[in-house]
């Protein structure tokens, strides 16, 4: 096993749980603690990646602009990465990314999508960038396809590509079967992103980590979508005691999680009944919030709504829909 990456996601996916409103203070001391415990890449964008900013997927308190410069001035030894969704946020935005200070880029798309990554990819090689795949819900795409899409990604020059359960639906089996398939498949890094929905976060990364997974995300306190992702210092705590080498100190995570990122929470980041559905219905977890905001205004109960998005197989993009399907479920409540 070489040694393990770990990307950060508490300043990106965390937006999510934040509906995006991170002070540029927290953003930069939630950096400032990551960077001096050594964690390899910190990733800072809108929940939604670059140019999220928008009436479909909420807006920002700053611009990523100001976000990314604020955090890239005090990393000290941590690459600097950010979110690209093709579609959402175009080539002029990596390179005001790049202007900004960026290492790293992570391109996602659905798993059934990687095709579209193609011109940013090749793009983010060009200009010299750590560039990464990201198949986002991948629980929904048998592995040998999901392979395929791997592939693509590779051939269009990732230096890593990673299985990501967005949903937080990957049983463990299912988190071994294809995160080894990749490994065998690709000659590029494979990474590893969860959500912890159904309580398998640390379980599922340990077990990419042991299938040889060369980059692992969590974010600290789980801050995330959803129930969060895998709690990066739980998984530090576990791969000490594992006797796998991460890099990064435990005790400044603990101390990130208990004194920063907890007290900031405006909704607990947890395991509770609308997160669990999630998982146990394959929902986008950045749907968590749209979903309660739907629910109450319309008086639906929230897994009602989250059991028909799984069922119609939403995905990412389909943050409109959120409301029509609590409406259709309120005219069906109405008789
Ligand atoms: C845009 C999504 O929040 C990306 C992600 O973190 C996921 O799919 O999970
Ligand atoms: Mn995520």
């Amino acid at each position: 096993m070489g040694q393990i990456i770990i990307n950060d996601c508490t300043l990106r996916d965390g937006m999510h749980a934040l509906a995006h409103q991170y002070t540029l203070e927290q953003m930069v001391s939630v950096a400032s603690m990551l960077d001096a415990a050594g964690v390899q890449i910190i990733e800072v964008s809108h929940g939604d990646g670059l140019n999220g900013n928008s009436v479909n997927y909420g807006f920002s308190r700053h611009t990523e602009m100001e976000y990314l410069r604020a955090v890239r001035e005090v990393l000290k030894s941590a690459r600097l990465a950010a979110l690209l969704l093709p579609g959402i946020g175009t080539i002029e935005d990596m390179d005001m990314a790049i202007e900004a200070g960026i290492d790293t880029i992570r391109i996602a798309t659905h798993c059934t999508e990687a095709d579209v990554s193609k011109q940013h990819i090749e793009a983010a090689r060009e200009r010299g960038l750590d560039t990464v795949g990201f198949l986002m819900m991948a629980h929904m795409l048998e592995t040998s396809e999901l392979v395929k899409q791997a592939k693509l990604m590779e051939s269009y020059g990732a230096h890593c590509v990673y299985v990501t359960d967005s949903a937080g639906a990957l049983l463990m089996d299912e988190t071994r079967e294809k995160v080894r398939a990749l490994k065998d498949a690709l000659q590029c890094q494979v990474g590893f992103h969860n959500h912890h929905n159904l309580g398998l976060g640390v379980a599922n990364t340990v077990i990419a980590a042991e299938e040889g997974a060369d980059r692992l995300d969590g974010s600290i306190a789980g801050m995330g979508a959803g129930a969060g992702n895998c709690p990066l210092e739980v998984l530090v705590a576990v791969l000490n005691r594992m006797g796998i080498e991460s890099g990064v100190e435990l005790y400044p995570l603990l101390e990130c999680a208990e004194n920063v990122v907890r007290p900031l929470m405006t909704r607990p980041v947890q395991t509770d009944s609308s997160a669990i559905m999630l998982g146990y219905a394959g929902v986008y977890s950045s749907f968590l919030l749209h979903t309660e905001r739907a629910s109450k205004r319309f008086g639906v109960d929230s897994r009602d709504i989250l059991v028909e998005l799984g069922k119609r197989r939403m995905v990412g993009g389909q943050e409109d829909m959120i409301v029509d399907v609590a409406l259709e479920i309120l005219e069906k409540q109405k008789g």
